[in-house]
């Protein structure tokens, strides 16, 4: 991609050193390995960049490391997340096989297959990726406890512009509260990045086994089989390039000017961006998507800047709640004046009330939720607004809010292909618990938790069209029948 600015060397903010280790004060290091966890990219990724300088400077070499946590998965993902995961690590060990970087793949949990590996290989260093989720920390922390004292283990912030730990040391409370420290950062942060080279030191010790991929995605097929996958979206580095700059239909070369009037609107999914599942992937860089949008700022300043608060400031917003809130997938992760509210209104009479079961099968009175429902099930991509109404009915429709918020995560983990990430948690506690806004005027249920209804979705949009589009989705879901490889399907799509 083009680049807009002087490349920078990483930022220090940006390492976390976890253990020093020793491997300076040895005359020959042994190689240096980076867990790829979160940012599954070779471009614009900081923490390979920081494993190949830590590498050439050791004159060691260096090797990627990924593992898949054995079923159910991480977070319980489906088929339609691990796919979607392996397809592009398919494609990201071709890219690393021409900078002469291996790649090994191990399908168990990385507490047992990383340590393993670095004692095997006899690694001088690890660096590993950054992500403020629970299960990924308790999982870093034992790799830390079972990984000699002489292994330096560093941290890189691959996934936020400004690495989290830097962009605020506290749990902020709004958007408004980390605008401006985010903002102040961003010429520090906000660069670009360096080209990674071509390893030159050989790597003479244990070779990756081969990976038999189409096996591991048969294999996944089957055993998270209840929510397969998606064929309208490309896995991989070059597709979500494509996406953010493609000649033909690229979101800043060709969609960005609408984005300001349109992104609000469910009948046109094109005016968003439609980078969610690679930004969580981490198949592209969020760094690389502002760099890029904030070079055509001229083309529509108020679509640019209106992309890059949900880009940035939103988005890093939510990394900020899961890593400074423990419990940011519950109700006592909410802030006092929300939890008081929902639960005076916590026994207040509901008109309906359904199950986990009925919201999964989309069968409620509202055929507008309904259809939102169906687009996240067949489609795997809710539109950004209907999420919000989605969510806020779903507390609206259960017995509790803590209910209610439990049931939301699961359905948005379980069906969405940008699942399982801090602005999904993030999503539901602010539509449920208030969490980064304000009080509004009492009300039933909701108390002082912001509140929407269908009627207010007919002013903003056409409703009957949002339900028809969504009608035709699931027909065509229907239609699409798992028979031939999604590979062919996803390959042609690829050359279109
Ligand atoms: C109930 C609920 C659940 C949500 N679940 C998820 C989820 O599981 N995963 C997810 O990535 N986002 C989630 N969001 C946030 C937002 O709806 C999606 O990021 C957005 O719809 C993704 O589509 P896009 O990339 O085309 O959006 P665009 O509008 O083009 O946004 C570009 C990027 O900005 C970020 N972004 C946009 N809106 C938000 C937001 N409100 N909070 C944080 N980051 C944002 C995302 O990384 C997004 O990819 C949720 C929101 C709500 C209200």
């Amino acid at each position: 991609m083009a680049s807009h600015t002087a490349p920078a060397p990483i930022h220090p903010g940006r390492v976390r050193i976890l253990r020093p280790g020793s491997a300076s004060t040895k005359s020959k290091p042994g190689p240096v390995i980076y867990w790829m966890f979160r940012d599954q990219r070779v471009n614009d990724n900081w923490a390979l960049l920081h494993a190949a300088n830590l590498a050439s400077s050791l004159s060691a070499p260096f090797a990627v490391a990924f593992s898949l946590f054995p079923p159910p998965f991480f977070l319980h993902a489906r088929a339609r997340h691990v796919n979607f995961l392996l397809r592009g690590l398919k494609r990201l060990q071709m890219t690393l096989s021409s900078f002469n970087v291996p790649f090994f793949f191990f399908k168990s949990y990385p507490k047992d297959s990383i340590p393993n590996l670095v004692d095997r290989l006899g690694a001088s260093s690890l660096v590993v990726d950054f992500s403020p989720l629970r299960q990924f920390r308790s999982e870093l922390d034992d790799i830390v406890e079972r990984i000699g004292s002489d292994v330096a283990i560093h941290q890189v912030d691959a996934h936020n512009v400004v690495p989290v730990w830097v962009a605020s040391d506290k749990l902020e409370y709004s958007a408004r509260t980390i605008r401006s420290k985010i903002n102040k950062l961003l010429p520090e942060f906000l660069v670009d990045f360096p080209e990674l080279s071509k390893q030159t030191v050989e790597w003479i010790g244990e070779k990756p086994p081969k990976i038999e991929w189409d096996t591991l995605i048969d294999e996944v097929n089957r055993e998270a089989c209840d929510v397969v996958e998606i064929d309208w979206c490309v896995p991989g580095e070059d597709a979500a390039k494509e996406t953010l700059l493609g000649i033909k239909e690229g979101f800043l070369t060709k969609r960005i000017k609408g984005y300001h009037s349109d992104r609000n609107d469910p009948t046109k999914p094109r005016g968003l961006s439609g980078l969610s599942p690679y930004l969580h992937f981490g198949q592209i860089s969020a760094q690389r998507c502002a760099l890029e949008a904030r070079s055509r700022r001229n083309v529509s300043p108020q679509s640019v800047d209106a992309f890059l608060e949900e880009l940035i400031v939103r988005r890093e917003l939510a990394d900020n709640f899961c890593y400074y809130q423990p419990k940011y997938d519950s109700l006592d992760g909410a802030w006092e004046w929300a939890r008081k509210t929902l639960n005076d209104h916590a026994n207040d009479k509901r008109d309906h009330i359904y199950t986990r079961e009925q919201l999964d099968k989309g069968k409620t009175h509202d055929p507008l939720w309904n259809a939102s429902q169906m687009e996240m099930v067949c489609y795997g991509k809710m539109h950004g607004f209907m999420r919000m109404y989605w969510a806020k009915k779903i507390l609206e429709w259960t017995s509790g809010p803590e209910e209610a918020l439990s049931i939301a995560t699961y359905l948005n983990d379980k069906y969405e292909i940008d699942g399982r990430d801090p602005s999904g948690y993030v999503g539901c506690m602010w539509s449920i618990c208030g969490v980064h806004d304000q009080g509004w005027k009492e009300r039933p249920i909701f108390g002082k938790i912001r509140y929407m209804n269908y009627e207010g979705c007919k002013r903003k949009f056409n409703v009957d069209a949002y339900i028809s589009y969504v009608n035709k989705l699931v027909s065509q879901t229907k239609k699409r029948k798992p028979e031939g490889p999604l590979d062919k399907l996803l390959s042609k799509k690829e050359k279109n």
